[in-house]
């Protein structure tokens, strides 16, 4: 079942090969002059060519020389290191935020410049625009706005939606990140400041998954294909959904951008969701939805509300589970064992919210696929709440937690709201996964603790975001609980020197790793929904991705420098997936046929020639 058939060892050189060939086609616009400057689409700045400018108007409004892409580039680049060097010794938080800003004037001037340093860049900066630096963002939003981006429907649009989807000026969206900022990575309810997260989000895509962030179409030929080959590239919106907030700071300061209103609950708020989703699928039938950071309640019931109804899925509960999965499985095998002992493995999770629920689902069924047991397959994980440990005897036990609940006959010595010290001293788990938003829950009692684990190689996810919510360190991880163990954490945290030349390796468990790949194979699979199977093909392909050279020394994820070709191989196994279930309708011109005949390579060579590279293409005007 879980195919562990190594990738080519040359990922990157390939992914490099493929995008080396790129010839630039023609855009088309419809503007001129300095409506041209000020669109951060057709901008390229000094980079226009002198025939562009007599073409488009754009003589004498800009200086005389015309600078090359490369030397654009570089330039930016210095100004980033400079800013680097200016700021030395600052604030952590502050540095972050300069960092951010200047990349952020750039992709309000010059996307595909922006893009173009993020994509080669993304290692540096991903933490910036992403998690956790994206937090910050959030948290700062109202008085960091200058420009929007992305749409915002609130509670007073009710009855609106339909008429304002079309103010959005592309005639094709395909990828929408949505939230309603409830819960904000561990930072709780930020209102409207939450749309930080879905842009940070669709930037990911952008970089990882080569969806195209522009409103026009352009076409872009790769030499080596023939010259019908020609692809049209895809769109994102990020969406903020302001059904008001229940965080009382926000709503006390005068720069709070959102509505000054408590959240709508029950059926107010289903409607105002309800609206938008029919809004989005009657203008984009086509388009995805990916729902992100929506506190509990909310996720699950939006999930159920229209999973079997829309192309959509939740990013925090099912990107996240195959990341985690993909993870687990990559610890059994660090642990020299085969993944038929994954179903042995104790498994302490740390948080009972949409994550952790979503992790131990999933984790559950591929138990239950190897045992082939149902009844059997909860038996050694463990679930942890605010109140301890989740059994049956748990007053007001939440349904979606019940199916994880100890049944007390069963853990003998531990109790009903057992705290975590004691559940890893009697457990003694091979694994501690942390989803709880709290920062150093895994305290050093807890990690010192897990030195007395059952496992030869203990791991530890500390998988909550930002980095100050993380449950530990990575440092305090390999000082307590030994040099011995696998480390992931949800934020990105640096290698841990141990001394001797050995280095403590940390791994990024965060669901970039697939949400890219999730939504971009199914929309060249053109699939109508997105299932199990689906999601379940993505961590499988994640999970077999890593060689066991890479694995023994306690490396479970790629590098991030090559999220663009993981993501192609993620979003190639969700492709193949669609086509097994009959769910893929095709895209542009390549039918379902065709699909279904595509060898596995043919599969990712099509899933890369749908990823956007960003270049400038010669600006043709059409009136
Ligand atoms: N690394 C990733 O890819 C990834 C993905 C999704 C979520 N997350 C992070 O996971 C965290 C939780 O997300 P969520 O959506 O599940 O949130 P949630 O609010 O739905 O759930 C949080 C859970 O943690 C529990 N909890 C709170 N305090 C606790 C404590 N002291 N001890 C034990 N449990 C405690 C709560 O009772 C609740 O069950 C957030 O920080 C989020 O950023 C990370
Ligand atoms: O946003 C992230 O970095 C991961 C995850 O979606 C989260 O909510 O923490
Ligand atoms: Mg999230």
């Amino acid at each position: 079942m879980w195919n562990l058939t190594r990738f080519a060892s040359s990922r990157l050189s390939r992914t490099r090969r493929l995008f080396s060939s790129v010839i630039p086609g023609p855009c088309i616009v419809h503007k001129r002059g300095t409506d041209i400057l000020h669109d951060p689409w057709f901008n390229k700045d000094t980079g226009f060519p002198l025939t562009e400018r007599d073409r488009l108007g754009l003589r004498g409004l800009l200086p005389p020389r015309v600078i090359s892409f490369e030397q654009q580039y570089d330039r930016f680049m210095e100004s980033y290191h400079s800013l680097e060097k200016n700021t030395k010794g600052q604030p952590e938080g502050v540095v972050a935020l300069a960092k951010w800003r200047i990349l952020n004037r750039l992709h309000d001037r010059n996307e595909t410049l922006y893009y173009r340093v993020l994509m080669d860049n993304i290692k540096d900066f991903a933490p910036i625009i992403y998690t956790p630096t994206v937090g910050l963002v959030c948290q700062n939003y109202s008085g960091l706005f200058r420009r929007p981006r992305g749409m915002y429907f609130s509670a007073k649009d009710k009855g609106e939606m339909m008429s304002m989807i079309y103010n959005w000026p592309a005639q094709h969206v395909d990828m929408i990140v949505l939230t309603d900022g409830s819960r904000i990575l561990g930072l709780g309810d930020l209102g409207v400041q939450g749309i930080g997260i879905p842009i940070g989000k669709l930037d990911m895509y952008v970089a990882a998954a080569g969806i195209n962030p522009q409103r026009v179409r352009t076409i872009i030929s790769l030499f080596f294909l023939p010259p019908s080959s020609l692809f049209i590239f895809r769109q994102v919106l990020p969406v903020m959904l302001d059904v008001g907030t229940n965080n009382q700071k926000l709503l006390e300061d005068r720069l709070y951008l959102g509505l000054r209103q408590p959240r709508l609950e029950g059926e107010e708020y289903l409607e105002i969701v309800d609206e938008f989703m029919e809004a989005v699928f009657t203008r984009w039938p086509k388009a995805i939805v990916q729902f992100e950071d929506f506190q509990m309640k909310w996720a699950f019931e939006t999930l159920d509300r229209y999973r079997k109804k829309f192309c959509m899925f939740n990013d925090d509960i099912q990107g996240t589970a195959g990341v985690a999965l993909a993870g687990l499985l990559g610890t059994v095998r660090a642990q020299g064992r085969t993944l038929a002992d994954f179903p042995d493995q104790k498994i302490v999770v740390v948080g009972a919210g949409s994550a952790g629920l979503g992790v131990l689902s999933m984790a559950v069924q591929a138990v239950a696929r190897m045992t082939g047991k149902n009844e059997t397959a909860a038996q050694n994980f463990f679930l942890l709440d605010k109140d301890g440990l989740i059994t049956k005897e748990r007053k007001n036990l939440d349904p979606a937690a019940a199916p994880f609940a100890k049944d007390p006959g069963q853990i003998v010595g531990l109790r009903e709201g057992a705290s975590l010290l004691e559940v890893v001293k009697k457990v003694k788990p091979d694994v501690l996964l942390g989803l709880s938003g709290v920062g150093g829950v895994f305290s050093e009692e807890v990690l010192k603790a897990l030195r007395e684990s059952g496992s030869t190689r203990p791991a530890i996810f500390a998988m909550s975001n930002p980095t100050m919510n993380a449950e530990c360190t990575a440092a305090d991880a390999f000082k307590h609980a030994g040099e011995n163990i696998v480390f992931a954490s949800g934020s990105p945290f640096e290698n841990v020197n141990l001394g001797n030349g050995k280095v403590g390796y940390v791994n990024q468990a965060n669901n970039m790793y697939l949400f890219p790949g999730i939504g971009l194979g199914s929309l060249v699979s053109g699939a109508r929904f997105i299932t199990d199977g689906m999601l379940q093909a993505a961590a499988e392909c994640l999970a077999s991705y890593m060689t066991d050279e890479e694995i023994q020394k306690g490396i479970l994820y790629p590098s991030i420098d090559s999220i663009r070709h993981i993501t192609a191989e993620v979003g190639a196994s969700v492709l193949r997936a669609a086509v097994a279930e009959e769910l893929a309708e095709g895209h542009g011109d390549v039918g379902p046929k065709e699909l279904a005949h595509m060898s596995k390579e043919e599969t990712v060579e099509y899933v890369f020639r749908n990823m956007w590279y960003p270049i400038y293409s010669p600006l043709v005007q059409e009136k």
